[in-house]
């Protein structure tokens, strides 16, 4: 578990990194299978809804993101908001752990990148055409999505952080040349992908099958296995890799 891998620096190390991506990634398809309980529902992105200055998904997602760090969702350098502009700060005393990231690199946000394609491209390939008027449910549905990919992706910081200090005599002069090409090609490992794509199908298919007593579903699933592949195979796992080499190029500053 994530909190695990960070308690002591020591402690991190790649298996129990990749540990923790692997449990992300039943939170991830749970929250598509949740999401994909509503049609579309467009009028939840309208520009302008009822009197909010935007849309009500906007105003779910900054009001949502002020509650929570006021209760020190964001002091987890892992946990980046959607609305950061005029957050409230943390009312919640600071933990006593050690950081165990660099402090100069932890702070990268690609949020921006994930809203685009998650309203862009991800969520017609999931959710059904249509409107059925629950569009709070569907705002903050949408919410859980984004933070669950969100967080999985920002925790490139601690796969960064632990193949850095695994070989830092491979990644220093890649970093002082601030050679990102060389970088990517170093924490890459494409078996590694591969795996993942083919587990995360999988759980689709197991997670999101109808269960029934007498035999064993219909062969419908919640959400098409094969999205979810695409998913981490398109955008999860390049941006995480994006996180990493960010991270890493200013990992000796
Ligand atoms: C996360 C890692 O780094 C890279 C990104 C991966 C991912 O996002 O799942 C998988 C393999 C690597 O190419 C890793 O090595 O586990």
């Amino acid at each position: 578990m994530a909190a695990a891998a960070k308690s002591n620096s020591d402690n991190l190390t790649l298996d129990k990194v990749r540990e923790a991506l692997i449990r992300q990634e039943d939170t991830i398809v749970f929250r598509l299978i949740q999401r994909a309980n509503f049609p579309v529902n467009s009028p939840t992105y309208d520009e302008k809804f009822a009197s909010f200055s935007g849309s009500l998904l906007q105003f779910v997602v900054k009001e949502t993101e002020a509650l929570q760090s006021k209760v020190g969702r964001y002091e987890n350098p892992e946990e980046q908001p959607f609305s950061p502009e005029n957050l409230p700060p943390s009312l919640v005393p600071p933990q006593a752990n050690p950081p165990v990231l660099h402090p100069a690199a932890a702070s990268i946000n690609i949020n921006e990148k994930i809203w685009d394609f998650y309203f862009n491209q991800l969520l017609s390939l999931f959710a059904v055409p249509g409107d059925d008027g629950n569009y709070a449910s569907t705002a903050s549905s949408d919410l859980d999505c984004l933070q669950a990919i969100s967080r999985r992706i920002h925790y490139g910081y601690y796969v960064a952080e632990v193949k850095f200090k695994d070989a830092p005599q491979d990644y220093e002069p890649a970093i002082r040349a601030q050679d990102r090409e060389g970088l990517m090609k170093l924490l890459t490992f494409e078996a590694v992908e591969e795996m993942v794509k083919k587990r995360v199908e999988k759980k689709a298919a197991v997670f999101g099958q109808d269960v029934c007593l007498v035999d064993n579903g219909n062969g419908k699933y919640k959400v098409d296995p094969s999205v979810v592949s695409r998913l981490y195979g398109e955008w999860i796992m390049p941006l995480t890799k994006l996180v990493q080499v960010e991270y890493l190029l200013r990992r000796l500053d």
